[in-house]
């Protein structure tokens, strides 16, 4: 039962019905709100929902075996030139890159899936990207001799091949953070970048390597029996995300003879070998499988001239920070200021940043909105809701939507609990109810986490729930409601869980369910929402005032510092002896930023990896 002081102001539900959980039935017995005053026994709705089968993901081809590669230690990579201003159109083999290995292999069209996909979808999908919404976004550099930003893609020469291929994605102009990042490591300089979730981060990193990488004229690379000499790295903490990623890459370097292979945990590794074996230029991986590959030596980092960090905060705070400094610092890898390095996230608080510090070279700082903002795209809602409540509460919300459409649309609804128990509770209750859902979280094998998120992106089961394993990067068009059935404790974590609706210039929902069990988020929830102009109700604010004066709220983000600054460079607060405009290639010093984060011990693998 919701109380009273929350009463007041919690009527902006959608569908929320009578808020009286006494009159409920039990649970699994869940009756829409217009049925609720009519006989319960034969008004349950049935399951309707048997989800077909699915092919499983087909994305790891093993095709036939590569041909061992021995001999001289040193071979020129030629033929990169073709692909960059010859326009390099013939759409076969790769031309010697990767060591030659994958000569005369045909390259498939990356392309092909999406026109079949889109036409299965609704419509809307490909059309009413309005990045128009992003002009008006303050835009944040700093560093030494910051290049300047462009207006088109035509200003910036990415090489005609890659030029072809944002046509092919459709993409007309370059977002905000584009329209920075793409030339500052276009120039070669490092960068560390912060925009808002869905605002196109991934072809901001992914352009400057591929381009970089077919300018190349001539390149040698090590020739050592069945190790692996990729010239970029792209990490991110999720193997859903770095699959993405992949898919993403490969568009861009369709055709241009860039070769891009994906590596990540619970999939089978021999596949992933036999793709390496035929030549990498670009290396997409999760650090576990990434660590993994190093040390059985199928992988070499000594020939990396582009590290790239996707949700860069997420992979240095502490549940993949060792990971990313064995990474980094401890195998092969060429040293900051001799490599390019990227790092990109929506969210980047300043601890992270200082510790971020040590993998760069006089590096630029970008933020394309305020650090750690959401976008005001996602019309946010918060709605005081009992744990006894939740169920019942949600599914009235997702009834609502069945009903009427989300902005007239039906979408997809993807709900967010903090447990994988709760995920499967969850999961089998809607189901049961008559709402058909699929779940993703950690302790699912890869084959189910991909079944699920397949099911899910197709509208079979139109609902996902979901730990935090989905919270970061997945970009899923017809996603149009976020719903955080359980908040997460970390105002940051909320930010990407609602980015993932109202994404690429679409609007969106989110909706979270708040009780006493999240008092230390309702000043950066109220702060948030206030700044992203949205309706913060009366009770909220009392939350915030409440958990501000008893000084009880320890979120690490919250409070007047996750707003004001934003390169941490520009605060004397953090009292280091580097001249961070000035550079210097870093060195190994661990963070020692405090008792925040997973808590993950030295060497444990992140279950998100
Ligand atoms: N210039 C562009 N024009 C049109 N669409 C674009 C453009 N750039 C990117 N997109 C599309 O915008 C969507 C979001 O991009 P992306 O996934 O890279 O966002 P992101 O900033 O990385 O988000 P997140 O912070 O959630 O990881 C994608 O569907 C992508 O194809």
């Amino acid at each position: 039962m919701r109380t009273s002081w929350a009463d007041s102001a919690d009527n902006s539900a959608i569908g929320s019905g009578n808020g009286n959980s006494s009159a409920l039935p039990p649970r699994g017995a869940y009756v829409p709100p217009h049925l609720r005053n009519r006989s319960l026994s034969s008004e349950v709705p049935a399951v309707s929902h048997t989800p077909a089968p699915l092919p499983v993901n087909d994305r790891v081809n093993p095709g036939g075996a590569a041909p061992h590669q021995g001999g001289g230690y040193f071979k020129a990579d030629q033929g990169r030139q073709q692909g960059y201003n010859s326009g390099y159109q013939t759409g076969g083999g790769w031309n010697g890159r990767g060591a030659g290995r994958d000569r005369g292999r045909r390259e498939a069209n990356p392309f092909e899936n999406d026109e079949v996909e889109d036409q299965s979808l609704d419509e809307q999908e490909n059309t009413g990207i309005n990045f128009d919404a992003y002009d008006d976004i303050p835009v944040e550099t700093s560093g030494e001799n910051v290049p300047p930003p462009v207006n088109t893609f035509a200003e910036i020469d990415l090489g005609e091949a890659l030029n072809n291929n944002i046509h092919r994605c459709k993409y007309v102009k370059p977002t905000p953070v584009q329209r920075y990042a793409i030339p500052i490591s276009l120039s070669g300089r490092d960068l560390m970048a912060c925009a808002q979730t869905g605002s196109g981060k991934t072809a901001a990193f992914c352009f400057p390597i591929i381009s970089g990488i077919m300018r190349e004229q001539y390149v040698q690379r090590p020739r050592v029996a069945r190790t692996a000499f990729p010239l970029a790295l792209i990490l991110s903490p999720t193997r859903e995300l770095s699959c993405q990623i992949h898919d993403e890459a490969k568009k861009f370097s369709y055709q241009t003879g860039v070769k891009v292979v994906v590596a990540y945990g619970g999939a089978p590794i021999t596949q992933q070998l036999r793709e390496l074996e035929r030549g990498v230029d670009i290396l997409v991986a999760t650090p576990g499988r990434l660590v993994d590959l190093l040390e059985r030596a199928r992988v070499s980092l000594q020939m990396i001239k582009y590290l790239a960090l996707d949700e860069a905060d997420r992979m240095l705070d502490m549940g993949f920070e060792p990971q990313i400094r064995k990474i980094v610092e401890q195998m092969d890898m060429p040293p900051p200021g001799i490599r390019q390095t990227l790092l990109f996230s929506a969210t980047f608080p300043k601890e992270i940043q200082r510790l971020a510090s040590d993998f760069l070279s006089s590096y630029v700082f970008l933020a394309v909105g305020r650090v750690g903002s959401s976008t005001d795209l996602i019309a946010q809602r918060v709605e005081y809701v009992l744990e006894s409540d939740k169920r019942s509460h949600l599914m009235d919300l997702l009834h609502a939507q069945r009903e009427n459409g989300i902005c007239g649309k039906q979408g997809l609804t993807l709900v967010f609990v903090e447990t994988k128990k709760g995920a499967d509770a969850l999961e089998h209750c809607l189901c049961v109810n008559g709402f058909p859902a699929a779940s993703i979280h950690g302790d699912r094998t890869q084959q189910e986490r991909e079944l699920a998120l397949r099911s899910f992106k197709t509208g079979n089961t139109p609902i996902l729930v979901a730990t935090d394993v989905a919270a970061r990067g997945l970009d899923i068009p017809r996603v149009a409601h976020v719903v955080n059935f359980d908040l997460p404790n970390d105002i940051d974590d909320y930010v990407h869980r609602i980015g993932r609706t109202g994404r690429a210039g679409k609007m969106g929902l989110a909706t979270a369910f708040f009780n006493e069990s999240n008092l230390s988020l309702a000043k950066p929830l109220a702060d948030l929402m206030q700044e992203a102009n949205q309706e913060v109700p009366a009770w909220l604010t009392r939350y915030a005032a409440r958990s501000a004066y008893s000084g009880g709220n320890r979120n690490r983000r919250s409070g007047g510092s996750r707003f004001g600054g934003r390169d941490f460079r520009r605060e004397g607060s953090f009292n280091k002896s580097t001249d961070y405009y000035g550079g210097g290639t870093g060195g190994g010093a661990a963070g020692g930023y405090g008792n925040y984060g997973g808590g993950y011990g030295q060497g444990v693998t992140s279950a998100w990896d």
